[in-house]
């Protein structure tokens, strides 16, 4: 698989402070496949996120990326080269319409560091655009809302537009359904169903029940290590995944 792989990783290591968060993790995403990662609180997966999407250097190992080495290159670079994350939250401007988040992404060639000296007459440029976007998660209506007034599962709507602003070829999720009501976890599997075609889609998820019906293949952490690797029937029904959750308030799904 590692020749197909559009991100491969071996090795991979990463400790803070004497403690190994991230063991010795091998993994290949398949092109335009949905891989979730999946393991109980503290396995590892936060930090897994960081390290494919240059947020945090690997203290061991190799990443590449359609083979090509990315190991250690930051976060701008990696994006620039294909790889998106969703945006959180906290990195939400309270002020600015939905609308010009989504513009200010489509100008910064990383989808990072706001460019604010832009005229007013460029950003317009983008304006088709970012609608565009914007109707595709379903914020068609709420263009012209600040940030700050939009619902929870809105916003998490406004940072799936904004990764999607760069048209990466991989789109990494931490958590898309965290803190969702039943309705905004519908609407975001749908979202997710949708957004992927032509994509790859790396998804950190605890609702399994969103996993069962996204992932195509499914990577289950465990205490910075792989565990378990394979399509999910064949993981959620496996003895070492079933008793890795035991004790875990995630087994139900909810985190
Ligand atoms: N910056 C850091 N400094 C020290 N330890 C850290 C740091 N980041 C993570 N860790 C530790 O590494 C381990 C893995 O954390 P990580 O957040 O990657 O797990 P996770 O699987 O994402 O957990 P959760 O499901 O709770 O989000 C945890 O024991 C955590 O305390």
């Amino acid at each position: 698989m590692t020749g197909q792989a559009v991100l491969s990783v071996r090795g991979l290591t990463r400790d803070f402070r004497g403690f190994r968060a991230v063991d010795g993790v091998d993994l290949d995403i398949a092109p335009e496949s949905v891989h979730a990662l999946v393991g109980p609180n503290g396995a590892g997966k936060t930090t897994l996120f960081n390290l494919l999407t240059g947020f945090l250097r690997p203290s061991g190992g190799r990443i590449e990326l359609a083979g090509r080495d990315v190991t250690g290159l930051p976060p701008e670079q990696v994006a620039r080269l294909g790889v998106a994350r969703s945006f959180q939250i906290t990195s939400l401007f309270p002020q600015l319409s939905a609308r010009e988040h989504v513009e200010l992404a489509l100008q910064s060639p990383s989808g990072l560091g706001w460019r604010f000296w832009r005229s007013a007459k460029l950003m317009r440029r983008y304006a088709e655009r970012a609608d565009e976007l914007l109707a595709m998660v379903g914020l068609a209506d709420l263009a012209e809302a600040p940030a700050d007034a939009l619902a929870y599962g809105r916003k998490r709507a406004l940072e799936l537009a904004i990764a999607l602003a760069l048209d990466p070829k991989v789109l990494l999720l931490d958590e898309p359904t965290a803190g969702m009501g039943l309705e905004d976890v519908d609407r975001t599997v749908e979202l997710i169903a949708w957004v992927r075609r032509g994509r790859t889609v790396v998804l950190v998820e605890h609702n399994m029940s969103v996993v069962g019906r996204l992932a195509d293949r499914v990577t289950v952490l465990q205490a910075g290590k792989v565990l378990v690797e394979g399509p999910y029937e064949q993981v959620r029904a496996d003895e070492r995944v079933i008793t890795a959750y035991l004790g875990s308030a995630d087994v139900s799904g909810s985190h």
